[in-house]
């Protein structure tokens, strides 16, 4: 399906997931802000996506997206180069359990942070034209590890967050359809923090109990992970869906009960 005209916004957007991301929007024609902290890889990237796409497609942004006020400044200036905004993936996270306050403010208050942000540009509420919102949480909601508790709490957050928002939004129709993505391992240089004390700080004596289990489920390419985003945005019956990415079950759905008293 193509997205000609449409406009993305993809944190993290310069590595694994969130590179991989970057490339399918822009194979269906779509304009792409790739922002990421990373200037030099950032800008490798784009050069790369310049080559194979054609200049004028995708747009470089350097941004932490733990300061808010850079994140806010972001968004702008992608509107202010495309005209408008459609998509928006808050995809950039982080595994620190040495630092984890900064782990909270990467992984969830960023990804608040974004989502409000996607709504000011986006909702038929400020008079916008509507558009798709992605936050990236993990299958590690679902299934925690004592190597991350931080880490998993987050995730946990940003389903919550989501799911909440998504009743939000079609209770308030802002025409924006809002979901949450929960990929299980996924062969990215984040996935190579496992062993790394200055990331897992104590928790890195679990880390043989973390790889048995990346051995018994198996590693994803991000490619994958993409073609699961892709999915969400083009189809729009898909409102407020929590997509799960396994190696058993691939891309899939999680259900939940509906509440009684
Ligand atoms: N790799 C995995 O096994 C899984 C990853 N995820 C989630 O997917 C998302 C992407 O992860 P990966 O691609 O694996 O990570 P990665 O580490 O390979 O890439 C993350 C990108 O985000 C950027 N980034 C980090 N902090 C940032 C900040 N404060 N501001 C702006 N950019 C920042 C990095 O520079 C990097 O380019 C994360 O939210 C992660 O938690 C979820 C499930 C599994
Ligand atoms: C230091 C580690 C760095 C990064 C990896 C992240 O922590 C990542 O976000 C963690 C992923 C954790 C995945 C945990 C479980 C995976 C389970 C499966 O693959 C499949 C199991 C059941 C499927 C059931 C279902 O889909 O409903």
């Amino acid at each position: 399906m193509s997205l000609n005209g449409k406009v993305a916004l993809v944190t993290g957007g310069a590595q694994g997931i969130g590179r991989a991301v970057v490339q399918s929007l822009l194979q269906s024609s779509a304009k792409v802000a790739m922002v990421d902290l990373n200037k030099d890889l950032g800008e490798e990237c784009k050069a790369q996506l310049d080559a194979e796409f054609g200049e004028g497609n995708c747009t470089f942004i350097e941004c932490d997206v733990a300061n808010g006020d850079a994140l806010r400044d972001t968004f702008q200036n992608t509107v202010d180069q495309f005209g408008h905004l459609d998509i928006v993936i808050n995809n950039a996270g982080i595994t620190n359990e040495k630092d984890w306050e900064k782990t909270i403010q990467v992984n969830l208050t960023s990804v608040i942070k974004g989502t409000y942000l996607a709504l000011e540009h986006m909702s038929k509420e400020n008079g916008k034209q509507g558009g798709t919102i992605i936050n990236v949480s993990s299958m590690a909601a679902f299934m925690h590890s004592p190597h991350q508790p931080v880490y998993t709490a987050t995730k946990h957050g940003v389903i919550g967050f989501t799911r909440a928002m998504a009743d939000a939004a079609i209770q308030g129709d802002y025409g924006v359809r809002i979901h949450a993505l929960c990929p299980a391992f996924v062969d990215t240089p984040l996935l190579q923090s496992v062993e790394d004390e200055d990331n897992m700080g104590k928790f890195v004596k679990f880390k043989d109990d973390f790889k048995r289990s990346m051995s018994k489920f198996g590693v994803l390419q991000p490619s994958l992970i993409a073609e699961g985003m892709m999915r969400l945005i083009t189809d729009t019956s898909l409102h407020g869906a929590v997509m799960k990415i396994t190696c058993s079950k691939g891309i899939h759905f999680h259900t939940y009960e509906p509440m009684s008293a």
